[in-house]
């Protein structure tokens, strides 16, 4: 028997709004999947040639980009990160909208537009370097994997580069949105190789979430 699709999701905060797409293209984990106490991280389907990958936000680009799996569903943020181009992101999934923004303290004066070199923490190194670079500014990034707001206050940098949606961490830690450097949404991503081995599979299966989407 042919060796099932792999379709990794991000176990954090999109997977909940994940789970019912993948539903509405014939996708259902098994039990095991929404059982707390189960190890596992590969998990079968309804469908005997789909399985599940849970895996973090930042690997499922990773995995899907080195073909291990073949499918998958992650932000554009850590697609754009990245910049893999074995990653083909052919459908807008509309889901866990947000922004990557700079931000610095409130009543700190300094602004981007007057310096050569500027510190900042964050953890999309390459997205920030690049904005900064691109308005002449070498960026000296601090990588934190979360907690980000903390760095000014702390004195680990006066800039961060983060997410933000609702703009309430920011604002609970004093900060103020300074440049919004990308829109951020979910994508379908899709690895190109086995897009072109694969396409019996897959073709029918990005269609249904192109339509899904109202982007066919
Ligand atoms: N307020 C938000 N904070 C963080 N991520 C958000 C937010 N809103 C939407 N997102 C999206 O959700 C993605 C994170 O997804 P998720 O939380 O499922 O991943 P994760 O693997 O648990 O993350 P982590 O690396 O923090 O463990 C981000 O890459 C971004 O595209
Ligand atoms: O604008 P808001 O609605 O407040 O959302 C933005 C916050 O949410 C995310 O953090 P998360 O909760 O994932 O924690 P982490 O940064 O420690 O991973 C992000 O890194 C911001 O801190």
């Amino acid at each position: 028997m042919a060796e099932p699709l792999i379709f990794a999701i991000p176990k954090g905060r999109i997977l909940d709004e994940a789970l019912p797409l993948l539903a509405s293209v014939g996708i259902t984990p098994a039990g095991e999947f929404f059982d707390k106490a189960n190890r596992s991280l590969m998990f079968a389907t309804n469908q005997a040639h789909v399985s599940i990958i849970r895996v973090r936000a930042f690997d499922v680009a990773t995995f899907v980009a080195h073909g291990a799996a073949q499918i998958g569903i992650v932000g554009s943020d850590v697609i754009e990160e990245f910049d893999y181009s074995e990653l083909y992101a052919p459908v807008d999934l509309g889901i866990g909208r947000c922004r990557l923004s700079v931000a610095q303290p409130k009543d700190d004066a300094e602004q981007v537009g007057n310096v050569s070199h500027l510190r900042v923490a964050t953890k999309y190194p390459n997205l920030t370097s690049r904005y900064f670079e691109s308005k002449g500014i070498q960026a000296e990034c601090v990588k934190l994997n979360g907690a980000m707001e903390l760095a000014p206050s702390l004195g680990l940098s006066r800039h961060i580069v983060d997410l933000v949606e609702s703009g309430s961490t920011l604002k609970a830690n004093n900060l103020v949105e300074t440049d919004r450097i990308l829109d951020i949404s979910g994508r379908l991503v899709v690895n190109r190789a086995a897009y072109k081995m694969r396409s019996a599979e897959l073709t029918p299966l990005v269609q249904k979430f192109r339509e899904m989407a109202g982007q066919a």
